[in-house]
């Protein structure tokens, strides 16, 4: 798995280099990801922090828009973006609806017939990408490893940080979708992508991707978790009930309630007038930053 540069650019005390890799996981596809690595790499490494884009986003949209790297600079934070989904699969269907195929690979790995070749963006990130990363000797040090997104990419952060307890060392999620199981986006992906034999609703193969099923029914230790969310109050698809955070506070009180979790654990933030834009992301991004440098640094 080799990683090959294909632009670079001088960026806040550091370098951001777009790459681009032969992904297994994605079906023999050519993937592109952009890692922004601090000068400080060089002394020693550096802990990581992964951000998921959502629907129709590239691994640019956040890179060109969500204002990370003046914190991430000062902190000697590295950070990885991703794509959303592979790209050119030749899935019958993909580029017809931008909330599904091309742009919108949801970060789960697909079991349907037609989309499991190509649409496996959950082990993509979370192993190849990484061993890629780690392979390229880049000063990277995953052992301090921490998740964010927004959107589909806020589930994907949650889902990826609440499936593997003690992999990141913390997670945020700028408007995520918290309860897809339950939500137009979420009902139509895993509709597609998931094959689903149970017929209770929603059924049982969706909740293993559903961040409020895992978020209530999570093992992970009290006190172990540390999740900061912000969501925007003029948010258009919180508005049109995609978001649904107080899914999310229900499934943490939950949590509480039956003794295996404390209270500090998930901080959900409402944020008067934003909307889902990256004019939100990019106002509270820094906040997000430095949430992630407290623990990576710890
Ligand atoms: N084309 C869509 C709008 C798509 C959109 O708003 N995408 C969001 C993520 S939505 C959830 O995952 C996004 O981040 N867009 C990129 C951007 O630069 O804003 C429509 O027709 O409404």
């Amino acid at each position: 798995m080799t990683l090959t540069a294909t632009a670079s650019n001088r960026v806040a005390n550091g370098t951001i280099t777009k790459y681009t890799l032969p992904s297994a996981s994605l079906g023999a596809l050519t993937a592109s990801v952009n890692v922004f690595v601090p000068d400080s790499a060089a002394q020693a490494p550096v802990p990581v922090l992964f951000y998921l884009a959502g629907l129709t986003c590239t691994e640019d949209t956040a890179a060109w828009k969500a204002g990370m790297f003046n914190t991430a600079g000062k902190e000697g934070i590295a950070l990885v973006f991703p794509d959303t989904s592979p790209r050119g699969a030749g899935v019958e269907g993909e580029d017809d609806d931008w909330q599904l195929g091309t742009g919108a690979g949801f970060y789960i790995d697909a079991t349907a017939e037609k989309w499991k070749r190509h649409y496996n963006m959950y082990t993509y990130v979370v192993e190849e990408l990484p061993n890629a990363l780690k392979a390229a000797n880049l000063g990277l040090d995953f052992s301090r490893w921490s998740i964010t997104g927004h959107s589909m990419g806020g589930h994907g952060a949650l889902t990826i940080y609440l499936k593997n307890p003690g992999l990141f060392k913390s997670c945020s999620a700028f408007s995520p979708i918290t309860n897809p199981s339950r939500v137009p986006w979420g009902i139509g992906a895993f509709t597609a992508y998931l094959e689903t034999r149970t017929r209770s609703l929603p059924p049982a193969e969706w909740l293993p991707h559903d961040a409020s099923f895992l978020l209530a029914s999570t093992k992970a230790e009290a006190g172990s978790l540390h999740i900061l969310v912000d969501v925007g109050t003029a948010d258009q698809f919180l508005i049109a009930g995609q978001l649904t955070p107080e899914a999310l506070e229900q499934a943490q009180q939950t949590r509480v309630a039956d003794g295996r979790g404390v209270g500090g654990e998930l901080t959900l933030r409402r944020q008067e007038g934003y909307d889902h834009s990256y004019y939100f992301i990019s106002t509270f991004s820094p906040e997000h930053v430095e949430f992630h440098a407290k623990y990576l640094k710890a």
